[in-house]
């Protein structure tokens, strides 16, 4: 630790960790924790509900911090939607991959609208409604999980990471992996000199493919290709994508998405199109096809690996064209040239995509923009952004892609604001 580090710490008051607290819980907040005060101090507390009384123990955090995290240790009044969580390594201390075991689906569902509601009404300012909706084929919230790094531990063990720490809990099960990645075996062998496995229950190959970390000399570090299908009604797609590369990782998640993206942006026949953070094409492959006659995809994404693969997915198009390169370089040298677009489709990373993205994709002037958002913070931050550049939300839904866990996908729809 740095010296500055070590004089700030010293000079933050002593630690709390391990104090336990009886408070009273009040909202859920963005991160997979309730908000709770003690003494006038704030407490991120996991493993709880709105509206509980329970025991704070606090796991990070000292005298003076403007907030303090905590695990619930005894719950003293429970909340309605409190079930037994179905795991066995979810609670404190445990495995941090899930954060709402102790949920019923549907309060968990509650629970990421409120999420999304906070962070649009305090970033944006923007009042909005919705409901998280189940993935298509989700019942119960379990076995969905068709990508999964498991860590390894200094015995060869595979197994999980508590919240915010670098330990490893090796594991026999993972409720929310698929059943084909625990057939892989992954959980059953001994992985000597190895950090971390990666394994990945693709439609093809119809075993799973096991990447251990580092990778064997001569190996390019993506595990290999993997196939995916897609499905849009009766349209069915076939993508060829990187096995360590991005793909949507719940199995219902992909079709659903080019679904909705599909349907809110109106495409016509002529349409010219953009698909920022365009992966392997799961939505350019479709748009090509509902655009032609006529009509244009322009697909702009950094990994260069991922446009390889894009590339080969709409090879059979030849109105879909690739820009392997940063969005915002390739916005700015669009704009430079004069180049509008009638739609705009962009996807990107946790991150969002930034206020100058935002701007450059306003000066395209498209009529619709469909953002997929895997962070509700980072979404209404652009829109926020697309705001001032004259752009207004116009619909907003939210899907539980990821049950079990705080996260939630939601698909925004901006428009011209003059548009009526
Ligand atoms: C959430 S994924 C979406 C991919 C694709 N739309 C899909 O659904 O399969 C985000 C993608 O953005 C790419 N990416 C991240 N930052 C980027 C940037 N600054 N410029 C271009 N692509 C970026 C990543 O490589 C990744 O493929």
């Amino acid at each position: 630790m740095s010296a500055r580090r070590t004089r700030e710490r010293a000079e933050r008051g002593p630690s709390l960790v391990g104090e336990e607290w009886t408070v009273d819980v009040g909202p859920v907040a963005h991160g997979g924790h309730c908000v709770a005060r003690h003494e006038g101090q704030v407490v991120f507390v996991r493993h709880t509900l709105p509206g509980e009384r329970v025991v704070a123990r606090v796991t990070e955090g000292r005298v003076g911090d403007s907030f303090v995290r905590a695990d619930a240790v005894e719950i003293l009044e429970a909340a309605p939607g409190r079930v037994e969580a179905p795991c066995p390594y979810a609670g404190p201390g445990l495995c941090g991959g899930c954060d709402f075991q102790h949920a019923s689906l549907d309060t968990q569902r509650a629970l990421k609208g409120a999420v999304v509601r906070e962070q649009f009404a305090r970033i944006a300012g923007l009042d909005v409604e919705v409901d998280v909706r189940p993935v298509p084929g989700d019942t119960d919230g379990l076995r969905w999980r068709t990508r999964v790094e498991f860590a390894v531990d200094d015995a060869g063990r595979a197994g999980l990471r508590p919240h915010r720490s670098r330990d490893i809990l090796p594991v026999d099960t993972c409720l929310i992996a698929t059943q084909g990645v625990l057939d892989s075996g992954v959980l059953d062998t001994e992985w000597p000199d190895v950090e971390s496995v990666d394994v990945i229950d693709a439609a093809h190959p119809d075993e799973p493919v096991l990447v251990p970390l580092p990778t064997p000399e001569g190996s390019d570090g993506s595990g290999g290709l993997v196939g995916e299908l897609v499905r849009d009604g009766d349209w069915e797609g076939e993508y060829v994508v990187a096995a360590r590369g991005f793909w949507q990782v719940h199995p219902g998640a992909a079709s659903t998405f080019l679904s909705r993206v599909v349907a809110l942006l109106g495409v016509r026949p002529g349409d010219r199109v953009v698909d920022l953070y365009a992966g392997s094409g799961l939505f350019a492959m479709r748009l090509g096809e509902l655009v032609a006659p006529g009509g244009f995809v322009l697909g702009v994404e950094g990994d260069r690996r991922a446009v390889d693969n894009g590339t080969h997915n709409t090879e059979h198009l030849d109105n879909v064209e690739w820009r392997a390169n940063r969005v915002d370089r390739e916005l700015r040298s669009l704009v430079g040239q004069g180049v509008t677009a009638d739609l705009a489709v962009l996807d990107p990373p946790r991150t969002g995509a930034g206020k100058d993205v935002m701007a450059l994709l306003a000066s395209l002037g498209p009529r619709r923009v469909v953002y997929v958002a895997c962070d509700p913070a980072a979404l209404a931050r652009d829109v926020k952004a697309a705001t001032a550049h004259g752009y207004s939300l116009a619909s907003l839904e939210a899907w539980d892609a990821f049950p079990m866990t705080q996260h939630v996908e939601c698909i925004a729809v901006l428009e011209p604001a003059d548009r009526d």
